[in-house]
């Protein structure tokens, strides 16, 4: 079990992590996600040994790890940490890249690296030298390179960063199939919705230097704490409770678009905006009570067209 306790760390005097803990067991995904800046990649530095902390501890297994002024080579030789820069030599192929992680000795090296290769979709590029790969294709080598010598845990910020949208499903239920299969922990920094609703066994979210939310994605998407954590997964509705009731005391009512819809009379006329869209529906953003609101529709609207919404 990997266990992060208290963890706090600033670059200088500003505090970049506060009091940050969680646990996660071997075989899970757990997806790391908040703005920009938020944190996400140094957690994953700390984690995997290259950033020292002064407060807080990292633990695998109930073993305390002892961070980079311990170690002659920076970082947990069990773990493998994949930064979003791949960390690829350009200069020699695809299978030197990968191979470089396993013993020449090895009688099954090369058998490793096709599987591993399948696994990326880049069987065809073994013998391309990197320095001729596009960025997604770099970064799916990067992928093969760190499960080549299999990791305990693996650390992987942004994974999916440049791989086009047509692999990008493809390529993820791939890997996160095979890192289940191998019993492999990933934590996963991401920006990527699909990466953590769709996959993770955990979101950690992340605000401030600090964790705002923590659950499973069910939980957390049905249950968002606040407007921030919503607004990771869709377009949010922040609406105040006194336009459904004005006798009760104001508190912040979060409504996703899918959770509004037009009806035939109702206290709630709004004017339509625009219409965006989505593929299997339209988003539609329209005034209501001079705010923004945004709902889903299976129609486009017209701009001043006027609706009924139905938002209890
Ligand atoms: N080497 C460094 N020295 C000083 N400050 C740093 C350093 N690396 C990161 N920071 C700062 O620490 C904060 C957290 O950065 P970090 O890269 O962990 O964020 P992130 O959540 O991964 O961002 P992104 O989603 O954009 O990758 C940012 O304010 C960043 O400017």
């Amino acid at each position: 079990m990997l266990k992060v306790e208290n963890v706090g760390f600033g670059y200088t005097s500003k505090e970049v992590l506060n009091n940050i803990s969680f646990t996660a067991n071997k075989g899970n995904y757990i997806a790391i996600v908040g703005e920009s800046g938020c944190g996400k990649s140094t957690l994953l530095e700390i984690i995997y040994g290259l950033l020292h902390i002064e407060k807080g501890s990292v633990y695998w297994n109930n073993i305390k790890l002892r961070g980079p002024k311990f170690q002659l080579i920076p970082g947990e030789p069990f773990m493998k940490y994949l930064p979003q820069d791949f960390d690829l030599m350009p200069y020699i192929t695809v299978e030197e890249n990968i191979g470089k992680h396993l013993s020449y000795l090895d009688e099954n090296r090369s058998r490793r690296i096709s599987e591993l290769l399948e696994v990326v979709d880049m069987t065809e590029f073994l013998k391309t030298k990197v320095v001729n790969l596009s960025g997604g294709q770099k970064q799916r080598v990067a992928i093969a390179k760190v499960l080549a010598k299999e990791p305990e845990v693996l650390l992987l910020d942004e994974p999916f960063s440049h791989i086009d949208n047509f692999r990008k499903n493809k390529l993820r239920r791939s890997l996160f199939k095979y890192l289940k299969s191998k019993n492999i922990l990933c934590v996963v920094a991401t920006h990527d919705t699909t990466d953590a609703l769709s996959f993770a066994d955990e979101i950690i979210v992340l605000k401030n230097a600090e964790i705002v939310a923590k659950g499973t994605p069910q939980e957390i998407y049905n249950n968002p704490v606040s407007g921030y954590v919503a607004s990771f997964f869709n377009e949010i509705n922040e609406i105040s409770s006194t336009i459904l009731n004005p006798n009760t005391s104001e508190e912040i009512l979060l409504r996703y678009p899918n959770q509004i819809k037009i009806a035939k009379k109702s206290e709630f006329k709004a004017t339509v905006v625009k219409s965006y869209f989505k593929g299997v529906c339209y988003l539609i953003e329209a005034d209501l009570q001079g705010k923004s609101i945004y709902f889903e529709h299976s129609k486009s609207l017209s701009e001043n067209e006027k609706v009924y919404l139905n938002i209890k």
